[in-house]
């Protein structure tokens, strides 16, 4: 294997990252993600463009009492502004009063752009860049240089792609990053650029590749392997258009494919960095993200899990702790007995007391459900109960004799309203109740016929509620399956209910979901799971 050299990570999730369609960081927020950067062990932290608006700004001056342990906070800009001089350029002043000792300053080296986006001649543009570092370097920044457009300028004119990071180099900039700005490289073509340049350049290089053709972490590896020292990226891959190199990937890669100490990252926090950023960023985290998503080391297939159980590297190529992940086990069609023995004792039952033919027939019992459209893998109370109802001696705290639901249309308004006929510790208890809609109807008669015996029901919260059709063919009379996620003061769990009546999907669901929450606050009169029915 190729041998590298640890790199220096640089993380721009609060530049590049926020550039992201969908993403706005507040300065709270971005102070919060500084912080777990630095915690997580990240080299250099491209903080934001001061010049660009007042938030960035005011980010610099608030992170200034940030105490940074592990990293070191860069400000970005452009090169200096056509047509004034330097001194009196505000954007590039305000680098200097940031507060950082780094900055990045990006510049064409396309000639392409610096003739159709800048509307200057090419000898102008070097006079930006040239310009622009020596007046950084006069005022004490540190400068790093961010080639825009680096490859494929080189691959249009490299002679001026190459002069534009030459008359960098000479200006002073310490470290030259080469950029992939339209993301449209492959890694054979980085490779043969990154080795022509080394052969002219002697200050240390980068790499800030996009993501555009879904090669961003590939082309920046082929950057490190021909010796390129710093790489730029973002966690979770966030930034303009398809985004950068993911970091949450790199770091892994990096860390246990070609085996580098990685000494400053906490490797085992790379999922919950992930995840912290994907939520300040109010963005769904991906299940499928490499090492970092939810279903990254989540078992499905029967012959996935029997082997995982006897040795889980038969199907993972890390373990899932070495990223801070977890290892999963689905419940579905496409389970034998072994994914069934994992998830039974994943649900808090012991195995052990289940004989192989009862095994046998929850196996195929759930496959039937499956197959009429139910769907366990994200509904694991609904499973629970189907056991406990299957195999134990268990007693609901109640039973639902029978429910109505009458709906009265009078011009533009619609009224519904729910009655339903409860058995409650051998009392029969009615309720009527209005809502909006039957299902919210049936779940307010819900809970007025139970409230009274279980006050827990107050903290006991619906916060989803999702339908989907499974076979709409049948148009109306479709099947729909209904999946309603339900928390207390301190859980949350899915529950799931299946008919071509939604509102028989919805009230099934609903009854597990209520049942489930009951149960789970020690409010069943049967909780014990010795009593097994054999
Ligand atoms: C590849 C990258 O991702 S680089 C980072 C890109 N990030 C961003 O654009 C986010 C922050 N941007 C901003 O806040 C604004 O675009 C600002 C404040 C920088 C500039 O705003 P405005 O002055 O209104 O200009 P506008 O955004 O319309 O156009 C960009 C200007 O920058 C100029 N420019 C672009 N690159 C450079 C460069 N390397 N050096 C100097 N000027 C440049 C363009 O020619 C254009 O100038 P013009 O208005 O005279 O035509
Ligand atoms: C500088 C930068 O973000 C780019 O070239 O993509």
């Amino acid at each position: 294997m190729i041998h590298i050299f640890e790199p220096i990570l640089f993380d721009t999730t609060l530049r590049d990252g926020s550039q992201s369609e969908g993403v706005s960081f507040s300065i709270g927020d971005k102070i919060k993600i500084a912080q777990r950067l630095d915690d997580y062990g990240i080299h250099y932290i491209e903080g934001g463009w001061p010049g660009s608006n007042p938030k960035d700004e005011e980010f610099f001056v608030k992170a200034q009492n940030l105490n940074l342990k592990n990293t070191e906070l860069v400000a970005f800009s452009s090169t200096k502004k056509i047509g004034i001089n330097v001194e009196n350029d505000v954007n590039i002043n305000k680098l200097i009063t940031a507060g950082v000792k780094t900055v990045t300053i990006f510049a064409k080296s396309w000639d392409f752009h610096v003739i159709e986006a800048l509307n200057i001649s090419c000898e102008e543009n070097l006079k930006l860049i040239e310009d622009t570092i020596k007046y950084l370097k006069y005022n004490g920044m540190n400068v790093f240089f961010d080639a825009e457009h680096f490859f494929d300028g080189f691959n249009h004119n490299a002679k001026y792609a190459m002069k534009t990071l030459q008359v960098a180099q000479d200006s002073g900039a310490s470290t030259i990053i080469l950029c992939d700005t339209n993301g449209g490289q492959i890694p054979s073509r980085v490779r043969e650029i990154i080795k022509t340049v080394k052969k002219e350049i002697n200050v240390p290089l980068g790499i800030h590749a996009h993501n555009d053709s879904g090669l961003a972490v590939a082309n920046s590896l082929v950057a490190l392997e021909e010796g390129v020292e710093q790489i730029q990226g973002t966690i979770g891959g966030l930034g303009e258009r398809c985004g950068n190199t993911d970091l949450s990937i790199l770091i892994p890669i990096l860390k246990f494919k070609y085996n580098l100490p990685l000494t400053s990252i906490k490797i085992d926090k790379t999922t919950s960095i992930y995840n912290f950023v994907m939520e300040i960023a109010n963005l769904t985290p991906e299940n499928r993200k490499p090492f970092v998503g939810r279903s990254a080391f989540t078992h499905k297939g029967g012959v996935h899990v029997s082997a995982i159980i006897k040795n889980p590297l038969t199907y993972e190529h890390i373990p899932p702790e070495a990223v801070g992940n977890e290892r999963r086990i689905l419940v579905s069609e496409l389970s034998g007995k072994s994914n069934l023995k994992s998830k039974i004792e994943e649900l808090g039952f012991d195995a052990s007391k289940f004989s192989e033919s009862q095994i046998k027939s929850l196996t195929s019992k759930i496959k039937e459900y499956e197959h009429q459209g139910y769907q366990f893998e994200g509904a694991d109370a609904s499973l629970k109960l189907l056991i406990m109802r299957e195999f134990y001696d268990y007693v609901p705290d109640f039973q639902v004799e029978n429910f109505k639901i009458l709906s009265y249309n009078f011009g533009e308004e619609t009224s519904t309203e729910a009655v339903i006929k409860l058995k409650v510790k051998d009392k029969v208890v009615h309720a009527v109740s209005e809502g909006d809609g039957p299902v919210n109807a049936l779940d307010y008669a819900l809970r007025k016929a139970l409230e009274d015996f279980f006050p827990i029901l107050k903290d006991i919260k619906l916060i989803d509620y999702k339908v989907r059709v499974l076979d709409s063919s049948s148009g109306t009379a479709s099947k729909v399956r209904v999946l309603i996620e339900t928390k207390d003061s301190e859980r949350t769990w899915t529950t799931v209910g299946v008919s071509s009546n939604i509102i028989e999907a919805s009230w099934d669901a609903l009854i597990d979901s209520i049942e489930y929450g009951l149960y789970i606050n020690n409010c069943s009169e049967t909780k014990s799971y010795s009593n097994i029915k054999m």
